[in-house]
């Protein structure tokens, strides 16, 4: 960045044109200016296609054990620029920093490593047969588009870029245009780290840029992490090439806490999984179904522990709940909130915006509860993204399995419950695509990570994302000679 003015990085550098328009990007908690982006154009996209076309030339023809070594290197850069980093995600994004210091880069160099340690692995297989024998050859996809939201920018961004850059494809990233900066800087990262030019380009921009390089038939996959009716245009725009798709989309997830639930460990699950990130996380588990014979008690300490929640300035060590992402998500938030009230749900926390001292032009929202709610209101069927949390009561097994599926969203899922065949019978009936027991939230790098039905195709981390960034090549290899019908 020069003169507060955030550029797109192409081919190993920042690309200048006074001639673009600029779009501001605010600190969420206080309203202060960061940066004004230059918002990339067709000229931008057209350079960031060739000079990942560039950087695929030379980064495929590197070993796996010569990218991991590299990308080694930026995994211990992001590491010793952990606080830094973190810092810059809170002023981005408006989350706290006791959270934002243990997370989100530090899962993003995970992810890296992981894959780095991969890299030099991926290969294909040997099949012997009648008179040859056949093998098949790993190749990866060439460009590769991802586009990011703004939830947790530099973790989304290792996590489409890590797998793709192991398997040797370059990257073109587009993040969300309320979170621009840590991308760039992953992007430095990884040109100090050794990783040639056009490997990782970072365009900045709205959709229509994302839209055009969709449309480039020389980027041969697009990952995008973002809403279900996102996903579902950018389907539309890829088929017209064709393109392979990974979407990480959007969720209304159950978490279900059976009567012999330890009941202080469920509070604690059901309050990371709502009011972590102030409610802004895709797999949150935002329908808290509750059996009826706990349901008194296990809202008395929620209640009791959810007053206890202090909201704050995102930068203070002590805040737990930060600012919302922008006026009008908030405001969309407070929206949902005014409708879980009409639709006759009984507020049993929160409800309404908080002004933090010092932080009055931000957007911050008491965490939220609503009790007695019903399956059919809009606050239980629809992604809020935000701290509100809707409590189910539900009497039988059967019962809250058919309740917790009836939704067209399948991210993911949690069950509270000492009984562990119970634990698992229930599951295995589930209709989400990361589901925990006893705990919820939790994201390894060694774990699939992808929804069910419109929550997602494709996934990320673990072995899975190597499928999605590579294609098999079959190669037949005749042994005895051709058996020819013909004369
Ligand atoms: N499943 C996951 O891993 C995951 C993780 C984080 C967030 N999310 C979901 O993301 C949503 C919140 O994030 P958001 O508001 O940034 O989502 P969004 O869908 O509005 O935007 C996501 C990204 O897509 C781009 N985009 C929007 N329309 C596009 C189009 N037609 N073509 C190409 N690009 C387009 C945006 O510029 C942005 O970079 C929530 O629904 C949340 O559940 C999912
Ligand atoms: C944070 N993450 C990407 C694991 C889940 C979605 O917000």
């Amino acid at each position: 960045m020069q003169d507060g003015i955030l550029k797109s990085y192409i081919g190993g550098r920042y690309i200048d044109n006074p001639a673009l328009p600029l779009a501001d990007n605010f600190n969420p908690a206080n309203g202060e200016l960061l940066c004004k982006v230059q918002q990339a154009g067709a000229a931008e996209a057209e350079l960031a296609v060739k000079s990942a076309e560039a950087g695929f030339a030379v980064w495929s023809e590197m070993t796996g054990a010569e990218r991991g070594r590299i990308m080694n290197k930026a995994v211990s850069i992001l590491r010793a620029r952990n606080r830094e980093l973190a810092e810059l995600e809170v002023r981005d994004n408006g989350k706290p920093i006791q959270e934002a210091e243990v997370v989100d880069v530090l899962s993003g160099a995970d992810c890296i490593e992981y894959f780095a340690g991969m890299a030099a692995g991926i290969h294909g297989e040997h099949f012997p047969l009648k008179g040859a024998f056949a093998y098949t050859r790993r190749e990866p996809l060439g460009v590769c588009l991802g586009i990011g939201a703004w939830n947790y920018p530099i973790q989304i961004a290792c996590w489409k870029s890590a797998p793709a850059l192991a398997c040797g494809n370059a990257m073109i990233y587009k993040p969300s245009g309320m979170t621009p900066m840590s991308a760039a800087l992953l992007a430095e990262i990884y040109s100090e780290a050794g990783v040639p030019d056009g490997v990782f380009n970072v365009i900045q921009g709205s959709s229509s840029v994302a839209r055009q390089l969709i449309a480039d038939e020389r980027v041969a996959k697009v990952s995008i992490t973002g809403s279900v009716d996102t996903g579902k245009a950018i389907m539309k725009d890829a088929a017209g090439t064709l393109k392979r798709v990974t979407m990480e989309l959007g969720g209304k997830s159950p978490l279900i806490i059976f009567d012999d639930a330890d009941i202080e460990q469920a509070v604690s699950a059901a309050m990371l999984a709502n009011f972590y990130t102030q409610g802004e996380i895709c797999t949150n588990g935002t329908r808290v179904f509750v059996a009826r014979s706990i349901h008194a008690a296990f809202m008395q300490r929620l209640k009791e522990r959810t007053t206890l929640l202090k909201i704050g300035d995102p930068m203070h060590p002590d805040t737990q709940v930060g600012a919302q992402v922008s006026p009008s998500h908030a405001q969309s938030v407070l929206k949902y909130i005014d409708i879980g009230q009409s639709e006759g749900a009984v507020l049993a926390a929160g409800g309404q915006r908080v002004i933090v001292p010092g932080c009055e032009a931000g957007w911050f929202i008491a965490p939220t509860i609503f009790d007695q709610c019903r399956d059919d209101m809009r606050i239980v069927s629809e992604e809020i993204f935000g701290p509100v949390m809707s409590v189910l009561v539900f009497d039988d097994e059967a019962e809250v399995i058919q309740r917790a599926n009836a939704t067209r969203l399948g991210l993911a899922a949690g069950v509270f419950t000492r009984d562990l065949a119970r634990a698992h019978r229930v599951v295995a009936k589930l209709q989400a695509g990361v589901c925990w027991i006893n705990n919820y939230n939790i994201t390894p790098i060694e774990m699939p990570f992808g929804g069910y039905k419109e929550s997602g195709l494709g996934y990320e981390n673990s072995l899975s994302a190597i499928d999605c960034y590579t294609q098999r090549k079959s190669v037949y290899v005749e042994l005895t000679g051709v058996a020819s019908p013909y004369a």
